[in-house]
């Protein structure tokens, strides 16, 4: 550890211990705002954020604000974003901040500067990354996340039908993209006791990945349950021993039942309970 605070691995583990892994999205679709019965406007943005960190901020391990619907509303949407990171951690939930960021190494300094820094407007427990301008070009995130006690979970096989046009291609040395991606989140985490701090992005979307080593001492973020089709029993076939180590996400699966808080409350809660019954039969 460099920084004063105890690295994101170890609290997510602990958050994961007492809490259970779940992970809910905060994603203020438009479409979701007028279900909801709210205007598609910075005051309907406000009120759906408030009310989800109500609602489960207490109950789950990791909230995981999606940036882009917060960045539509510009500068006003955005402060909306730190409030809701600040009422989150407030109350006792990790934050993942869902912005996917990912540039040439002088550019994610910055970068890391904004998400990455303690004191930041928009400091966060961990944030999402993208690799696909080469790993090599994240190592100012990595440097900031270790001084500062953060977390990256660095985009590797994600949930998305596409995504494997990229991934899965194949390197001149026989190793497939998102295998490299795997192998230097392995490198980043070794000898990290309970867990490292450096996670992958995996679909939980994605069937069998045994010819895949997840075993990179570091979380899964798992994406894809719920709106996207995959289900809390799918985990241990995708994720195979792995599966301890998996945080899976749900966003709409949560969000639809809104805007109740009570509500909300039981589709985490039952998202969260078949989590449990799944890992515990795997
Ligand atoms: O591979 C990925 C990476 C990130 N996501 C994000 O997760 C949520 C999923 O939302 P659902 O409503 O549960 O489908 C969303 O914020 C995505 O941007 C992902 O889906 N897949």
């Amino acid at each position: 550890m460099t920084g004063t605070t105890e690295p994101f691995g170890a609290r997510l583990r602990r958050a994961m211990d007492e809490r259970g892994p779940l992970c809910v999205g905060v994603d203020p679709h438009a479409s979701l705002l007028a279900e909801w019965g709210l205007n598609d406007d910075v005051a309907g943005l406000e009120r759906f954020s408030r009310t989800v960190v109500e609602a489960v901020a207490d109950r789950v391990a990791v909230l995981k604000p999606q940036s882009a619907f917060f960045e539509r509303f510009g500068s006003r949407g955005v402060a909306v974003l730190e409030k809701s990171v600040e009422e989150a951690r407030a109350a006792g939930a990790l934050v993942v901040m869902d912005a996917k960021r990912g540039d040439i190494g002088s550019t994610m300094a910055a970068y890391a500067e904004s998400f990455l820094s303690e004191g930041a407007p928009l400091f966060s427990d961990a944030l999402t990354v993208s690799p696909y301008l080469g790993y090599g070009s994240l190592k100012p995130a990595v440097d900031m996340a270790r001084e500062s006690g953060a977390g990256l979970f660095v985009l590797a096989l994600t949930s998305n039908p596409e995504g494997g046009e990229v991934q899965h291609a194949v390197r001149a040395d026989g190793r497939s993209v998102a295998a490299t991606v795997l192998a230097h989140l392995a490198a980043e985490n070794a000898g990290e006791d309970p867990l490292g701090s450096f996670g992958a992005v995996v679909g939980a979307t994605l069937g069998d990945l045994s010819s895949y080593d997840l075993g990179i001492n570091g979380p899964l973020l798992a994406p894809g349950i719920g709106a996207q089709g995959a289900t809390p029993a799918d985990l241990p076939r995708v994720f195979g021993t792995a599966v301890r180590d998996v945080v899976p996400n749900v966003s709409r699966g949560v969000l639809r039942h809104g805007p109740d808080v009570a509500a909300l409350r039981t589709a985490a809660d039952r998202f969260a309970q078949e989590i449990r019954t799944a890992l515990a039969a795997a």
